[in-house]
């Protein structure tokens, strides 16, 4: 009775997750400003084959791209809040289809109950999301030694950004959490520990297509 419930739950996400005709894996990659998301997606990508999405990265390039939406997009950042999902959903979907990988890592995104719903309208979902937590003051000393030339990493900007993370950003981790699907992580420890932790939730939680395809891109060594 339980086996047969837990396959038919696995074959759905299989045939939900496809995207531009191929069948592809997420892992939502969450946490405050500065708790160390990009650092360990490049990590991850380095050890375990995916492609690293920043919202927050796709978003800084529309704007210097001219876009349109460019100003709004700027200005939304420069004050600390969230962009309209259509925009950041539209953004995460054309690199998705566009990259030759199927597996990824989504960064920074969903922030906000907005967020969430969006990429469920696409019908994908996480096979699971990376948690990332820190103390605002630990986070607060990364931004403002990260020296990036961020318009957003200044103390005015940076308190917004904590309150929308407490606000809007925490009520979809624990949305995840109560469907058991957050792996959370002590991200106050220096990055090479945190990458220790890191890799046993990826060892053990990467799907199975994604360890072999890890295993058949490994250089040969003659
Ligand atoms: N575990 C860590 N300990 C100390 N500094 C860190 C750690 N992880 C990341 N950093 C530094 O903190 C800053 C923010 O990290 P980043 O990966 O950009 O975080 P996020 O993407 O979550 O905002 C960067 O300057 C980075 O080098
Ligand atoms: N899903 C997202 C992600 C980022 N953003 C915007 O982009 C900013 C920077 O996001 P980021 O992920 O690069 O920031 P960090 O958490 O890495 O410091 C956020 O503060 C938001 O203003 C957004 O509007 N929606
Ligand atoms: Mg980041």
């Amino acid at each position: 009775m339980m086996d047969a419930s837990v396959a038919v739950t696995e074959q759905e996400n299989v045939t939900e997750n496809i995207l531009g005709g191929k069948k592809v894996a997420v892992v939502f990659v969450l946490g405050g400003p500065g708790s160390g998301k990009g650092t360990q997606c490049s990590n991850i990508v380095e050890h375990f084959g995916f492609t690293h999405l920043s919202a927050g990265e796709l978003l800084r390039t529309e704007i210097k791209s001219g876009s349109e939406n460019g100003a709004m997009i700027d200005n939304i950042i420069k004050e600390g809040r969230i962009v309209p999902s259509e925009i950041t959903i539209k953004l995460l979907q054309e690199a998705m289809i566009k990259s030759e990988n199927d597996k990824f890592l989504i960064d920074g995104f969903p922030r906000n109950e907005e967020n969430r719903a969006a990429f469920e309208n696409i019908n994908l979902s996480p096979d699971f999301v990376l948690f990332f937590d820190c103390s605002e003051e630990e986070m607060g000393r990364r931004l403002l030694g990260r020296n990036q030339g961020r318009a957003d990493d200044n103390i005015e900007t940076i308190r917004k950004r904590f309150g929308v993370f407490e606000e809007s950003s925490l009520p979809v981790v624990e949305y995840y959490d109560s469907k058991d699907m957050v792996k959370k992580i002590n991200a106050a420890k220096p990055i090479a520990e945190v990458f220790e932790d890191v890799k046993t939730v990826f060892q053990m939680y990467c799907p199975k297509h994604a360890l072999l395809n890890q295993a058949t891109q490994m250089p040969s060594r003659e």
